[in-house]
Formats: C-alpha cells, sequence, structure tokens
C-alpha cells in the first residue's frame, strides 16, 4: 500500500450501518472520506448528523454514474438489499480496480464476490475486490456452530433476538418503538435470508427463528446443537477456545453473555455452553452489536485486510 491515504465513499450514509462506517473511518490513519452519500441529508453537515464527527464534509446524493465518477479506491455499499447492482455496474464501467464491501445480503451468495467473515473465511480471500459483508445473525449463528459443526447429528436450531436497529430506517412494525413496547416480535420464522447464508458458508443446514425486541442495537443468537456422540462441558469450551485463540474480535466466556453488555462494543461473546445429561445436547449463546461486529467493524475488517493494513486499524478492541 502507498503511504498516501486511500480514498473512500460511503453510499447509503444516512442509515445506521453508514453512520458507524462513518465513525470508523474518521478514526482510520490510511483512509480519508471521499465522499457520504444520501439522497435525504443531501447538502447536510455529516457533523450535525454523526455525534463525534468533526470538520465540514457534507453528505450529497449520487446517482450510480455520480458515485462511479468520484473515482474512489474503496465504495462501501450501505443501501437496502436489492439496491446494490447498478452501483457495482457504474464502478465496474468506470474503474474496476476500485474496493467495493456491500453490507446488503445482494453478493452473499455470488461465487464471483469474497464472503468476508475473516474468522471464518480469512483464508478463502484470493485478493477479491469485490467483498460482500455477511449479515449480522448469520455472523453470530456460524460463529456458535463452526467449532462443533464435525459433531452434529442434526441441523442446528437457532434462536435470534435482535434490537429494532437491525431492521434499518425504512418504517416498518420492526423498527416501531411503539410496536415493540413491552413486545417481542417474531417473523420469517423459516426461511429467513440469514438462515440460507448461514447453511451455505458453513456448507449445514442451520435452522433460524428471528425475533425483534425493544432494545435498539445488539442483538444475542441462543443455539441448540444435537451432536452424534456425547461430549464433556469442558471438551466443548475447549473447543471454541481453540477455534478462536488469537481472534481479537471474539471472546470465548464460561457464562452465557447478556445482549445489554454488547451494545458499541466491536467483538462477539460467544458462551453458556450448556450441556445436557446424556452429552449429546449443547446451548450455545452468541451476543454482538449488529451495527458493529454484525456491520460496520466486519467491513472494516475486510477494507483492512484489501489495503494491505493490520486486520485491526481504527478498531477499538474489547
Ligand atoms: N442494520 C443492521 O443491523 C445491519 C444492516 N445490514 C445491511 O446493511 C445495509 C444498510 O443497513 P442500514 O444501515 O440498517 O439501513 P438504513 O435503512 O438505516 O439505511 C439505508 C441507507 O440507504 C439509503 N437508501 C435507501 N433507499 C435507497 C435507494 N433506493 N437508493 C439509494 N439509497 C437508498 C438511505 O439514505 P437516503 O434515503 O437518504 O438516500 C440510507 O442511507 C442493508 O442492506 C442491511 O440489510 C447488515 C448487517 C446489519
Ligand atoms: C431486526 C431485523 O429486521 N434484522 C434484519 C437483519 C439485518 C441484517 O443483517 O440484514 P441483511 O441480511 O439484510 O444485510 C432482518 O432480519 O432482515
Amino acid at each position: 500500500m502507498s503511504t498516501s491515504k486511500q480514498r473512500i465513499g460511503i453510499v447509503g450514509a444516512r442509515g445506521h450501518t453508514g453512520a458507524e462506517l462513518i465513525r470508523l473511518v474518521a478514526a482510520h490513519p490510511a483512509l480519508e472520506l471521499a465522499f457520504v452519500s444520501s439522497r435525504e441529508l443531501d447538502g447536510q453537515r455529516v457533523a450535525d448528523q454523526v455525534e463525534g464527527f468533526v470538520g465540514e464534509l457534507r453528505y450529497v446524493s449520487l446517482d450510480p454514474a455520480a458515485v462511479a465518477a468520484q473515482g474512489a479506491d474503496v465504495v462501501v455499499l450501505a443501501l437496502p438489499n436489492g439496491k446494490a447492482a447498478p452501483y457495482v455496474e457504474a464502478i465496474d464501467k468506470a474503474k474496476p480496480e476500485t474496493l467495493i464491501v456491500d453490507l446488503s445480503a445482494d453478493y452473499r451468495f455470488d461465487e464471483r464476490w469474497y464472503y468476508g467473515l475473516p474468522e471464518l473465511t480469512r483464508e478463502r480471500w484470493r485478493g477479491e475486490k469485490r467483498i460482500s459483508n455477511p449479515g449480522c445473525y448469520a455472523t453470530a449463528v456460524q460463529l456458535s456452530i463452526a467449532p462443533l459443526k464435525d459433531l452434529l447429528a442434526a441441523p442446528p436450531v437457532s434462536f435470534g433476538v435482535s434490537g429494532y436497529s437491525g431492521a434499518g430506517t425504512t418504517p416498518s412494525d420492526r423498527n416501531d418503538p411503539e410496536k415493540l413496547r413491552d413486545n417481542l416480535m417474531p417473523y420469517s420464522l423459516t426461511g429467513h435470508m440469514h438462515e440460507k447464508e448461514a447453511s451455505r458458508h458453513l456448507g449445514v443446514p442451520v435452522e433460524f427463528m428471528p425475533h425483534v425486541a425493544p432494545h435498539f442495537r445488539g442483538l444475542t443468537v441462543t443455539t441448540n446443537l444435537y451432536l452424534v456422540r456425547p461430549i464433556k462441558r469442558e471438551d466443548v469450551i475447549a473447543r471454541f477456545h481453540g477455534a478462536y485463540e488469537g481472534e481479537k474480535l471474539v471472546r470465548v466466556l464460561d457464562e452465557a453473555p447478556w445482549v445489554s453488555q454488547i451494545a458499541h462494543q466491536h467483538h462477539v461473546e460467544i458462551g453458556g455452553f450448556a450441556v445436557s445429561a446424556d452429552g449429546k445436547r449443547v446451548v450455545v449463546v452468541a451476543t454482538l452489536d449488529n451495527l458493529l461486529k454484525g456491520a460496520a467493524t466486519q467491513a472494516m475488517q475486510n477494507i483492512n485486510r484489501a489495503l494491505g493494513v493490520d486486520e485491526y486499524t481504527a478498531i477499538p478492541r474489547p
């Protein structure tokens, strides 16, 4: 990497994940913000919208051709699902060597894109400049199952509860604080995108049941795993420690983690490890901040690796 800063643009910068990325980039020694795009906030100062941001940068409203014309070195797409393609096509034409990181689900099943869940897929990166960032629940589900994958007797079942920032800013029941008050809202109980995503990238079928809760950020996933042979609790814990040894953004705990402890944290916590009396059923609990390890922090890990700088540059450690 050259010593000059790389210019990065964020499309969908008004959103929850876009705002987190702005904060991470602002603290990054090798990146400078080239543009932040939002239709609704066009012309407004970023410092007035993103707490902690200092400077005169303003949002601009850029269509795909205008994004490509900026000639940024890195473009992050933080758009709702189904909106990325015109931006990718325009950049492919104008400056194909641009690093594109897409936060949506649009390329998670596309073989031409690297699926960037570093703790599980780091070795599979072959220099691709097209990186698909995993889903928030899918990250927690995969990290909870991977160390026991070879022992599964049946598809693991994951029960997920997310804060409502997971549902983005487009108004819906799932981000309506009134409808969520004193409530737990089940949705997409079979066939959720992250069920397909986790199954595809783990290489084993996974069943997933998501819910939204009244808190804003942070998710918890409780996974039930039936095993082909009995296992002792200490051996389960040893497998998780072995799998994530040296991982700076994974904390393996004895106790089941609480979602209230993970908001604004950049890592994932995995613990609980309850084992049934016959040793053939294990329950694992994982928590992460859906906007950070579930989105912006993971994107930053992927960007750092692609730029050739330390993977954890600008990411606060637990
Ligand atoms: N929230 C989360 O926990 C996670 C989200 N993701 C994924 O990241 C992406 C962004 O999520 P999130 O930040 O929550 O989303 P938000 O709904 O909060 O933000 C969406 C952004 O996209 C812009 N936008 C909306 N529609 C369009 C459009 N048709 N064309 C151009 N821009 C548009 C909006 O700005 P404006 O309207 O001003 O242009 C806004 O900046 C999504 O794909 C989501 O699935 C992934 C992991 C976790
Ligand atoms: C609470 C809530 O609605 N959460 C979102 C997941 C957020 C996420 O990771 O989204 P993508 O896979 O779309 O990128 C959902 O279930 O669709």
